[in-house]
C-alpha cells in the first residue's frame, strides 16, 4: 500500500528558513518509504498583515521557496502538495492569491488550485480575521487527477466547511480529498477533528490535512493537529503534539471501495436539488 506522510509546522515570515523546514520534510518523508507529502497552506510564509503578506509574495515560477521545494521533490522522487501564496494576474499588487500546487516526483508543477472560500470571521473572544482584505478568492474547483495514492481533490481550509465543493470534488470523481489548513487554535478546538471526519464520512474518500501549528508572530497561533482519516471516518494518522512534525497512513485503495459497497449514498435529486 503507497504511503503518505503528512506534516505540521510554523511557518513565520521568513522564508528561506521554512523552505529549510519544508525540505527537511521531503527527506524525512521519502526515507520512510513515503511516496506523497502534504504540507500546509500557506507553507511559503504566515505574516502579520496584509501589507507584509504582499511584500513577501513571490511569482511561482521564480519563488525561491517553490524552486527549492521541486528541487527537493525530484531528487528524492516524492510527490508534494503545498499551499503558497501568489501574485493576483491583474498585477495590482493589492491582494495575493491563496493557493495549492501539486509537484510530481519530477519536480514539476502539475495542478494548481486557487482558495475559493475567503475566511472573513469576527468571533467574540476569538479570533477576527478578514482575509479578504488580503487575499482574492479562486473562481473555480481544480478537477481530481491522478497521484501516487489515488484521485486527488485538492481544497484549502476553510473550504473545508462546505460540503458542496467536496462533494462535488467526490462526483467527478476523487477518492482522497485533502485540506492544507492553518485552523484558529479555537475554531481548531471546536471543529477541526469533527469537520475532517464528516467529509471523510459523507464523501466516503480518505481526508489528509496537513496542519500549521503554533505561534507564528504575536498575532497569531493555529491549531495543528495534522492528520488523517480513512473513508469510515477513522483518524489513522495524526500529529498530536503542539509541535513540528510529520505522521504517516497507508493509502488502502480498497476500503473506498468497500465503504461504498456496503453503505451506498444514492443520492434523491428527485427530491431536493443537486450538488
Ligand atoms: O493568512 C495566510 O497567509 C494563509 N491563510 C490562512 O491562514 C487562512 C486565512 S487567515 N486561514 C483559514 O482559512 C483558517 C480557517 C479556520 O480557522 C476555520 O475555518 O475555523
Amino acid at each position: 500500500m503507497p504511503l503518505a506522510a503528512i506534516a505540521q509546522f510554523t511557518s513565520t515570515n521568513i522564508l528561506a528558513q521554512n523552505l529549510k523546514i519544508c525540505q527537511n520534510f521531503i527527506r524525512t518523508a521519502a526515507s520512510k518509504g513515503a511516496v506523497v507529502l502534504f504540507l500546509p497552506e500557506a507553507s511559503d510564509y504566515i505574516s502579520s498583515s496584509a501589507e507584509e503578506s504582499l511584500s513577501l509574495c513571490q511569482p511561482v515560477d521564480t519563488s525561491p521557496f517553490v524552486l527549492g521545494l521541486r528541487e527537493e521533490a525530484k531528487k528524492y522522487a516524492l510527490a508534494v502538495g503545498v499551499g503558497i501564496h501568489e501574485p493576483t494576474a491583474d498585477g495590482l499588487k493589492e491582494r495575493v492569491r491563496n493557493t495549492s500546487i501539486w509537484i510530481n516526483g519530477q519536480g514539476e508543477i502539475t495542478q494548481r488550485y486557487q482558495k475559493v472560500h475567503v475566511f472573513d470571521v469576527d468571533i467574540e473572544g476569538g479570533p477576527r480575521i478578514l482575509e479578504s482584505r488580503s487575499t482574492e478568492p479562486g473562481a473555480s474547483l481544480t478537477p481530481p487527477f491522478d497521484t501516487p495514492i489515488g484521485k486527488l481533490g485538492l481544497l484549502i481550509c476553510f473550504d473545508l466547511r462546505f460540503p458542496e465543493v467536496s462533494l462535488t470534488l467526490r462526483r467527478q470523481g476523487a477518492s482522497i480529498l485533502t485540506y492544507p489548513s492553518a485552523f484558529t487554535v479555537p475554531t481548531g478546538q471546536a471543529h477541526w477533528e469533527t469537520l475532517l471526519r464528516a467529509r471523510a464520512i459523507e464523501t466516503q474518500s480518505w481526508v489528509i490535512a496537513a496542519a500549521q501549528v503554533g505561534e507564528h508572530n504575536e498575532k497569531r497561533r493555529s491549531y495543528g493537529h495534522a492528520m488523517a482519516v480513512d473513508p469510515w471516518g477513522t483518524v489513522v494518522a495524526e500529529c498530536v503534539e503542539e509541535k513540528e512534525d510529520i505522521c504517516f497512513a497507508e493509502i488502502d485503495s480498497q476500503i473506498i471501495e468497500r465503504v461504498r459497497r456496503e453503505v451506498p449514498l444514492k443520492r434523491r435529486f428527485d427530491v431536493y436539488p443537486e450538488v
